[in-house]
């Protein structure tokens, strides 16, 4: 198992991290007032003397994922030569978790020659209210009391739970990184690597990764696994098995199919999103076939198609939906007496606003399948949309374990989970 190149490359001290001026100079100066730090460091970054950073017990760094907040607060503990103690949400679950690994490791004199230690709770945003109820009161009970420094990480600080932690902390936002940054990083890991990447290929996986630096470094992983080279192609080719399709798009491909399976295969397209499909077609099958028998022909095989839908939705028998999307998309494409169709069909926008409304929600259920993959999975959702949303539909074919999991995760039933996969 090779190690995860976010590791390999994670700054080890604030002048390699990217960006972030701000957030480091707060945090030196509060480490350089409040608390021991080495004098070399505090007159290199603590530059700042604001009364409320003198005064803060605790900081509070927040910001997207993958720009660095957790990767700050390694770096300060190594400039200043202190102990990392670190904590997530699942660690604190009960108050009396925090106290045993907190509690006990504050206590103990430094074994290991640190000058200290500073705490970081991640992503306390992660907690929940109820469940961990115990776990919050205990981590304001430590900011009161401890004489530690204590760091906390959140993507979003003002989640109504997090108001106590907030008041009493110092908040501090980092930014979002930026295309050139993202590019300059994965350039020098490219190099380091011994490998060819073209820059557009990696201002692609900038683009696609919306300034979150851990996910392009993922993407680049993944696409250089057992390769020295990365060309702008690889990265499209990896697009076009699963492109985006716009409606306009997916519309042209079933009209224009020659073949059944040639439009039937539109369904397995990740942006395909079927609801939205019959509104659509609805209104375009007058469109593109002008003929009053070839639309009677293609209305026809919608409604029946319809009529599947109406009894999938009825029995919950799921692997009826095949049947439907065959007579909508290959039975709508292969009509007889087909007419020659121009190179471009200006298809419109349809007015079926209500039934729109019911596909936004199911684009809704797709687009947290994909963010809850991306977080998780510590990659771009570009990626999750190009390669992995295409691997766990064949994995969920087979195994009923990867939908039950993913419906759990996510607290939608397994039969929308198969639907959306
Ligand atoms: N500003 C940065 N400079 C250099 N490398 C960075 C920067 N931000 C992120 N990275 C890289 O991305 C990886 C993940 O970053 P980090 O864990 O700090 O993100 P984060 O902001 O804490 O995200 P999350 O909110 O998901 O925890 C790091 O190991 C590092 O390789």
């Amino acid at each position: 198992m090779p190690i995860p190149w976010v590791e390999k490359y994670r700054p080890k001290s604030f002048s390699e991290i990217v960006n972030q001026e701000e957030a480091k100079q707060i945090l030196a100066s509060w480490i350089c007032t409040r608390f021991k730090a080495p004098q070399e460091f505090c007159a290199r970054w603590a530059k700042r003397r604001d009364k409320e950073i003198k005064e803060a017990r605790a900081v509070l760094l927040w910001g997207p994922p993958g720009i660095g907040k957790t990767t700050l607060v390694h770096a300060l503990a190594k400039e200043i030569g202190y102990e990392l103690v670190e904590l997530n949400a699942s660690d604190v679950r009960t108050g009396e978790r925090i106290r045993q690994v907190v509690g006990r490791g504050l206590r103990e004199a430094s074994l290991f020659g640190y000058a200290g230690k500073i705490v970081l709770f991640d992503e306390v945003d992660g907690l929940h209210v109820k469940e961990d109820l115990g776990g919050l009161e205990a981590i304001l009970n430590l900011i009161e009391t401890a004489k530690v420094p204590i760091v906390l990480t959140a993507n979003n600080p003002f989640d109504p739970k997090l108001r106590p932690l907030r008041d009493i902390s110092l908040v501090v936002g980092l930014k979002r990184l930026s295309e050139d940054e993202v590019v300059e990083v994965l350039k020098r890991i490219c190099a380091s690597e011994g490998a060819k990447c073209e820059e557009e290929a990696l201002r692609s996986l900038a683009k696609s990764s919306y300034g979150d630096l851990r996910a392009a470094i993922n993407d680049l992983q993944l696409y250089l696994a057992g390769r020295k080279v990365l060309t702008v192609d690889d990265i499209k080719r990896a697009g076009e098995r699963n492109p985006q399709l716009s409606m306009f798009e997916i519309l042209d491909r079933v009209y224009k199919a020659r073949w059944f399976d040639e439009a039937r295969a539109v369904s397995f397209n990740p942006s395909f999103d079927w609801e939205q499909y019959f509104v659509w077609a609805l209104e375009t099958i007058p469109i593109v076939y002008k003929d009053l028998e070839v639309m009677s022909e293609a209305f026809d095989r919608l409604s029946k198609a319809d009529m599947f839908i109406g009894i999938v939705k009825r029995t919950q028998e799921w692997e009826l939906l095949s049947y439907a999307m065959e007579l909508a998309l290959g039975g709508v494409s292969q009509v007889k007496n087909k007419p020659r169709l121009p190179p471009f069909i200006r298809y419109g926008f349809p007015q079926r606003l209500l039934l729109l409304a019911k596909s936004k929600e199911a684009r809704r259920r797709r687009e947290m399948v994909v963010e809850y993959l991306a977080r998780n999975l510590h990659v771009s959702k570009g990626l999750v949309n190009a390669e992995i949303f295409y691997v766990l539909s064949a994995l969920a074919k087979k195994d009923d374990h990867v939908v039950e999991r993913l419906a759990r995760a996510l607290g939608i039933s397994p039969i929308d989970i198969k639907n959306l996969l």
